[in-house]
């Protein structure tokens, strides 16, 4: 290790995207001893960062401390980092991948926080990295819980997974974030924890949606329980495993971003709900709601391999679509019945 900063007792972190939670997670890295650099692409954030130790954009009133730098430059950022944390939106991150590819050290943990299936390819987050990087599997990890970034950036207590089919490395970034309010499991079962992350905001998009018209706890409570369901279907036909959605990366998150007013996709929702169309409400915001990119892939791969997701295709036709988000509640619950 080159450089150690003063505090310093864990690895040296990059992480890329300086975003909510990108400046969130880099907070908790430099909390639990890292010396952390966060990549930003603006210069004027990459220097209020540096000379207020805040994120005015994404994260007013945080402190963030000493041992986080902030650049521009991803080659610095990059330079001798033990852990490489990708924290873009789901749908940039192949094109951030190819420029950053050539400079990432060549042992380093490749840490996914991103919750999205790529468009298109239908990939996960991981499966674009090894593909971008040539990393081999073992070196990717994703991140994955109920972690709002405004709470766990107020030191607010909150669990989460790191999940790697190499538990070496997954212990290696457990305990690189592990601090007195952020506490990391780990788990094997990647797939299935990639795979609550992304499906949990499209189920996040329903609720919002009904809570906009106006429909209380029941609907959002069966939205979530039947979401769980839909969810695990599809992670069994991809191989991962059903213990994995009763966990912090499945049941956790869901209940989290399907009930707190800080989720955005949640909030999205809830604005179609209202009756604004998908571009007003995307004027609304700079933050990205991942479900609503998301939803059409997930529902690809659930077709690819024979998975019914009812409400995850209600999402798809409310959102892309154009069907008036009453209609969506009249099909949903008439739809054949059946046992549980
Ligand atoms: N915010 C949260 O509470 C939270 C928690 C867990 C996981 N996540 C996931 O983390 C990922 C990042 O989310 P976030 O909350 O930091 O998003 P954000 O919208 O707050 O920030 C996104 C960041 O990416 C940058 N960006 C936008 N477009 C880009 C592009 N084309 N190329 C490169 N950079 C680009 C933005 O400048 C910004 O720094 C998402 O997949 C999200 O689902 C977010
Ligand atoms: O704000 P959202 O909807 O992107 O959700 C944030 C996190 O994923 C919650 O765990």
């Amino acid at each position: 290790m080159t450089g150690s900063v003063p505090g310093q007792h864990g690895p040296r972190a990059a992480v890329l995207g300086a975003g909510s939670w990108g400046t969130t997670f880099a907070k908790v890295l430099a909390d639990a001893g890292c010396a952390v650099t966060l990549h930003a692409r603006r210069p004027e954030l990459a220097r209020a960062i540096g000379e207020t130790r805040e994120n005015p954009d994404y994260l007013p009133g945080i402190a963030l401390p000493d041992r986080l730098r902030a650049t521009t430059d991803p080659a610095e950022a990059l330079r001798d980092a033990e852990i490489v944390v990708l924290a873009v939106p789901s749908q940039s991150l192949r094109d951030n991948l190819v420029e950053w590819a050539p400079l990432l050290p060549a042992d380093a943990v490749l840490l996914s926080l991103m919750k999205g299936i790529e468009l298109g390819s239908t990939k996960r987050m991981s499966q674009v990295i090894c593909e971008i990087t040539g990393a081999g599997a073992e070196r990717v990890a994703a991140l994955s819980g109920p972690n709002l970034a405004r709470e766990i950036a107020e030191e607010q207590p909150a669990a989460t997974v790191i999940a790697c089919t190499d538990q070496d490395r997954a212990a290696q970034v457990q305990a690189a974030c592990h601090t007195s309010y952020f506490r990391p499991y780990t788990n094997r079962d990647l797939v299935g924890c990639e795979l609550g992350g992304a499906v949990k905001n499209v189920i996040a998009l329903a609720c919002g949606i009904t809570e906009g018209m106006g429909f209380g706890d029941n609907t959002r409570a069966s939205l979530i329980t039947r979401g769980l369901a839909e969810t695990a279907r599809l992670g069994m036909a991809l191989g991962a495993e059903l213990t994995t959605f009763a966990g912090l990366a499945g049941l956790g998150d869901l209940v989290a971003t399907c009930s707190s007013p800080l989720s955005r996709n949640r909030t999205f929702g809830e604005k179609l709900g209202r009756g604004m169309t998908l571009e007003e409400v995307q004027q609304t915001t700079r933050q990205v709601a991942e479900g609503v990119k998301s939803c059409r892939p997930v529902l690809d791969l659930a077709s690819a391999h024979g998975v019914d997701m009812p409400l995850t295709e209600a999402v798809v036709r409310v959102c892309h679509e154009g069907v008036p988000a009453a209609q969506m509640v009249k099909e949903i619950m008439s739809r054949e019945a059946k046992p549980e």
